[in-house]
């Protein structure tokens, strides 16, 4: 029920079609009712003798009614259908921006390919019940409502007698509804898990590729293959066990009216016409009753898929947007006071120890540390990405929580580990971030990273589409591409992790220079391993275990011989 009443707040938008459908559909299965008759009408006067008399009144009449059907069908399937696909369109937006405000945490817990799923299989059970099960129910109850009625009217014995296999109809249908419901439950997980395997070998192809471990993967695959199959084996199975009682007690139905209606015609308590009819009425009994089967399977494989898609809509957002939107000037001053992080799934483990730091605006701050240290970590927090599990961060003057995400985020460029690229041309890829594409500007910010050349030598130069279904690039190609991009949206805070990680050194020292132009003024936090990344850094942090156990510049730190700093550098330089 809580199910039907979410998605009839999908439903509410469409309301006034809704209701003309379901007028509609009422008109159309009250038609039902009137042929039978007109038949039962037609026998009538053939037994009584009076032949043709009002014969072509009945013919009308039934023609009519025929064609009405057709046409009244006609109308409501497509008003349903127009309504399920409004109604799909809409959820599907609404499953989109949640996925867009959802925490980097859910991702780090969600497959993909779970995400997916939700997105296509479980959708489509939702369109199929509004566009098709909801108004088939309703036509099935109304036929078998009706029919029921009718049939009272006629002969209430032979109603009354049909009326006995009713509760063994409940018995069954509610046992197939229990049994059925967690087969498509489990159907739905292992289908999720099924798209993500796929997913995460298609992306990781050139692994499976590089060791050659084709035929394990494929193994791993029947695996889940052959458990989704089982799955949907064991739903069969439940329905093959129900659904031949159904039948057999639908059959059930036409022997009383045969038997008990031939006799009562026998002894001429029942007209033949008024059994003819009878007859005529079986249909919208023994239909709907046939039907309950795929009724119920597909209406517990709605409810199965609607807890996926609530569970995903429901999923409680833990950064919250509590500034206001307007736009304000935001300066580059980053504060950390007594920063301690913990991952929420492992809340015991602390990543980052009472981290404590102020750059002032413009300041460029090199961040070095082994792996694992927390660099990533930390820069996240600043871009909101987690919140601090203790103390406090203020960026611009203000704590990090009273600026809008938005706000925040315009303000601030990530260049992360890993540059991503999306399916669409290097100039679309350039201009993410931003709303008016100037191309000098762009031009200018990929010649600073050391785009441009490579850029203009591609077969369509900015017009050249990247990846999946474009050219491939290198990873130090991609890196400059993702900086260039950053540098785009002239942000106050710019973020490098490990951005120059894929370049030679020739090519970092020559964006290091660009970079020197391209950040005056803004204040720039650089990840890396190599110390010619952050040597020329205003404030060196170095990381250990999420505490910073060294900070200065360059000089001040190499007087330290003993520090990690002034080892780090003599290694890289090949001195130790
Ligand atoms: N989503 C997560 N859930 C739990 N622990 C995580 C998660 N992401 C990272 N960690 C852990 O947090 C610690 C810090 O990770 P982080 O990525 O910040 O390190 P890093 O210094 O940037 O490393 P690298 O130089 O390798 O990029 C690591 O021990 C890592 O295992």
């Amino acid at each position: 029920m809580d199910h039907l009443k979410w998605i009839s707040g999908y439903i509410k938008p469409y309301l006034k079609t809704e209701i003309i459908a379901s007028i509609i559909l009422i008109i159309s299965s009250g038609l039902q009712v009137i042929n039978p008759i007109v038949i039962g009408l037609i026998v009538n006067n053939i037994v009584s003798g009076k032949g043709d008399e009002n014969l072509v009144l009945y013919l009308s009449i039934l023609i009519g009614v025929t064609v009405l059907k057709i046409i009244t069908r006609y109308a409501y399937q497509n008003m349903f259908e127009q309504v399920g696909q409004n109604v799909l369109f809409d959820l599907r937006n609404d499953m989109y921006r949640k996925i867009h405000v959802l925490d980097f945490d859910y991702f780090n817990h969600t497959r993909v390919g779970d995400i997916l799923a939700h997105m296509t299989g479980d959708i489509d059970a939702v369109r199929h019940f509004v566009s098709w099960l909801a108004s088939t129910i309703v036509e099935n109850v109304l036929w078998f409502v009706l029919a029921i009625i009718v049939m009272f009217k006629i002969d209430p014995m032979l109603a009354l007698a049909m009326m006995l296999i009713t509760p063994f109809i409940y018995i069954l249908q509610s046992k197939l509804s229990k049994g059925i419901y967690p087969k498509f439950y489990e159907i739905r997980e292992s289908f999720s898990r099924l798209n993500s395997m796929v997913e995460e070998n298609i992306g990781g192809n050139r692994v499976v590729k590089a060791f050659a471990r084709e035929e394990y993967e494929i193994e791993k695959f029947n695996k889940v293959n052959d458990d989704y199959m089982e799955k949907n084996m064991a739903s069969a199975q439940v329905l093959s066990t129900y659904l031949p009682w159904l039948e057999f007690f639908s059959g059930v139905l036409s022997v009383i009216t045969l038997v008990l209606g031939g006799f009562l015609a026998i002894n001429s308590t029942l007209s033949i016409g008024a059994l003819v009819t009878f007859t005529n009425y079986l249909w919208m009994l023994n239909n709907p009753l046939r039907n309950s089967g795929w009724i119920i399977s597909d209406t517990q494989r709605f409810f199965a898929s609607s807890v996926k898609i609530r569970a995903l809509l429901d999923e409680p957002v833990q950064i919250k947007s509590k500034g206001d939107q307007e736009k304000n000037q935001f300066t580059g001053e980053v504060i950390f006071d007594s920063v301690n992080f913990s991952f929420p799934d492992n809340s015991t483990i602390p990543i980052l120890k009472d981290v404590n730091f102020k750059i002032e605006p413009g300041q460029v701050v090199g961040i070095l540390g082994k792996t694992g240290s927390g660099k990533t970590t930390l820069v996240h927090l600043i871009g909101r990405f987690y919140e601090a599990t203790s103390g406090s961060i203020q960026i611009g003057g203000k704590d990090i929580n009273e600026w809008s995400l938005k706000q925040l985020r315009e303000n601030i460029s990530l260049v992360m580990q890993d540059a991503f690229l999306f399916s669409d041309s290097i100039e679309e890829n350039l201009s993410f971030g931003v709303d008016q594409i100037d191309m000098g500007y762009m031009e200018r910010m990929s010649s600073i990273a050391d785009a441009h050349q490579f850029i203009e030598r591609l077969p369509e130069g900015y017009q050249t589409i990247v990846g999946e279904r474009g050219v491939g690039l290198s990873g130090g190609q991609k890196q400059r591409i993702s900086l260039a991009r950053s540098l785009m949206t002239k942000p106050a805070i710019l973020i490098l992790d490990d951005t120059t990680s894929a370049v030679d050194m020739t090519t970092e020292t020559k964006i290091q220079e660009g970079l020197k132009e391209a950040i005056d003024g803004t204040t720039t936090f650089i990840i890396a391993h190599r110390i010619s990344s952050v040597k020329e850094a205003d404030i060196i942090l170095v990381l250990d275990e999420g505490e910073i156990v060294e900070r200065g510049n360059h000089e001040t730190l190499m007087a330290d011989e003993h520090c990690i700093y002034h080892t780090l550098y003599e290694k890289q330089l090949g001195l130790k």
